[in-house]
């Protein structure tokens, strides 16, 4: 389970402290997927950053199946159990898309699973085992690249920004496949952070953050119909 207790994130604009975060509390039960949506710039990436130790808190907890984990940088939360996918993912010079799967694997892959995790986000598999993970990679491919190794290896909490951004439709309804196996076997938590309608309908609970702060938190079935009532939720595939 994740509990995270009062977590404020602040940035200094002019001088003068910002809350991009403001004392967020929530949980997420074993198994569960929660989708965060809201109109952009509300503070989800950041609040993503966060739980992945890629920016530090400035006050509040975080829990995961009861560690407290608030003072653990990067690799420690890494290894105490998260794995987060960029919404704008980097890219690695030098380094071959077989090794850094296996790298986000932890162990050495034969080329056949590097194939079948490559095929389960949509790419063309052994074409792309020898290829850099660098600029010669489309955004697209990256995005894909990045759910892979997120995919690569059992978490106790996966945490996916924007996964449909810049994806196109076959792939994206391989994700959506992908998504739905995992949350099925009710295994790992998941947080999903998206603004397309599909991937906030397979939630269990939606969250909707606007500056800064949980606006609504609740059952899929008692957010989702405010949600598209008032329509901060992109039905297209393009975004
Ligand atoms: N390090 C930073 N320094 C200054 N401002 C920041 C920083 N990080 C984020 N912000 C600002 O905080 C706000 C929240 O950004 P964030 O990326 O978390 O929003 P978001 O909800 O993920 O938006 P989107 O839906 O557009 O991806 C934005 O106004 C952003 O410009």
């Amino acid at each position: 389970m994740l509990e995270v207790k009062n977590l404020t994130f602040k940035v200094k604009e002019n001088g003068i402290d910002r809350s991009i975060v403001e004392d967020i509390s929530f949980t997420v039960e074993n198994g569960e997927m929660l989708v965060i949506t809201g109109p952009n710039g509300g503070g989800k990436s950041s609040l993503a950053k966060v739980l992945m130790g890629i920016e530090k808190a400035d006050s509040g907890q975080i829990i995961l199946d009861g560690e407290d984990i608030s003072a653990y940088d990067i690799d420690h939360r890494a290894n105490a159990g998260i794995g987060y996918a960029f919404q704008q993912p980097p890219r690695f010079k030098g380094m071959t898309v077989e090794r850094f799967l296996s790298l986000a694997a932890g162990r050495p892959l034969t080329e056949n699973e590097v194939c079948k995790m490559l095929s389960g986000v949509g790419i063309c598999a052994r074409e792309y085992l020898k290829r850099e993970v660098d600029g010669t990679l489309s955004g697209g491919e990256m995005k894909r690249l990045e759910i892979a190794t997120v995919l690569a290896k059992a978490h106790k909490l996966c945490i996916f920004d924007e996964p449909e951004a810049g994806i196109d439709l076959w792939s994206f309804s391989m994700l959506v496949n992908q998504f739905e196996k995992i949350h099925k076997k009710k295994e790992e938590m998941l947080i999903l952070i998206s603004h397309q309608e599909r991937i906030i309908r397979m939630a269990d609970r939606i969250m909707v953050i606007e500056d800064g702060r949980i606006k609504t938190i609740g059952p899929k079935d008692e957010v989702l119909p405010a949600l598209l009532d008032k329509g901060p939720v992109c039905t297209c595939m393009e975004c």
